[in-house]
């Protein structure tokens, strides 16, 4: 690993979490703007919007703890190849979640879904997505790969992160900042994801894991790493890399937790 461990903060509940993670992202939505001026992030489907709105919608408390969505650019980190008001879309589902309940006049994220004109082609997909990344990154950052200010995550039971699978050839690609997958494990099996080079280049990652139908993989990932997909993300980013999890999530599991300050 990098120098440091993955920080793993465990909290008593998804309510007491959704502050932290929401402080957690305005720490990085800030450094973000320092940078270049604006908050470049890549979020996740599955369970996590619905953690991320409980965190992001509750009033502000203070300046500082102001969501500034219009400085927002929001990119999906993987996304499944159909229509976006289709209900397996990682779109569809952080529109319902979260973009839909910003309130009418507040500031609005700019948002970068996929090209549904392409749903049929999963290569070509994965390329115009690439070619929307290279707009909007090649410019200002390394050409080489794009650096995202936070990329938000997911684990599935398998240990999946994005649509990077387990034992998956993917998890070999080291040119294509985003590759199709045609055979993902999960439905649906056509989808598009970052792929594992430009995962780990992000400044900072957070994994979000809550329940404790996630003990079992968290256990592997954290106590052993197998060569899981989040596995290889902690190994490779260290302390860049944070876990916000509930207790029941975490049960058990042997690795050091770290207090929220
Ligand atoms: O298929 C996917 O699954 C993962 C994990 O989802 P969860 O429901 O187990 O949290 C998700 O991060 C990814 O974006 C999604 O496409």
């Amino acid at each position: 690993m990098p120098g440091k461990q993955p920080n793993l903060f465990a909290f008593e509940s998804v309510d007491a979490l959704a502050p932290a993670l929401r402080a957690y992202v305005i720490e990085c939505q800030n450094a973000g703007l320092t940078r270049h001026g604006a908050f470049k992030v890549g979020i996740s489907g599955g369970s996590l919007p619905q953690t991320l709105a409980q965190a992001l919608l509750a009033p502000a408390q203070s300046d500082d703890d102001r969501v500034q969505f219009d400085k927002w650019e929001i990119f999906f980190c993987d996304e499944r190849a159909v229509p976006l008001d289709h209900e397996d879309s990682n779109y569809g589902l952080l529109k319902k979640d979260l973009l839909d309940r910003i309130p009418a006049g507040a500031p609005q994220p700019t948002v970068h879904p996929i090209d549904t004109q392409y749903l049929d082609d999963a290569q070509e997909l994965a390329d115009q997505y690439e070619q929307l990344l290279v707009r909007s990154f090649a410019s200002r950052d390394s050409v080489k790969l794009p650096i995202f200010d936070l990329l938000l995550l997911g684990t599935g039971p398998d240990g999946h992160t994005c649509s990077l699978f387990p034992g998956h050839p993917l998890l070999r690609e080291t040119d294509a900042w985003v590759a199709p997958i045609e055979d993902s494990p999960k439905p649906p099996p056509r989808r598009i994801t970052l792929t594992l080079p430009v995962v780990t280049h992000a400044v900072r990652l957070a994994f979000v894991a809550t329940g404790a139908a996630k003990r079992d993989v968290l256990k592997r990932i954290l106590e052993v790493g197998d060569g899981l997909p989040c596995a290889l993300v902690n190994e490779a980013t260290g302390d860049r890399c944070s876990w916000f999890t509930d207790n029941a999530a975490v049960e058990g599991v042997s690795f050091p937790r770290r207090s929220f300050l």
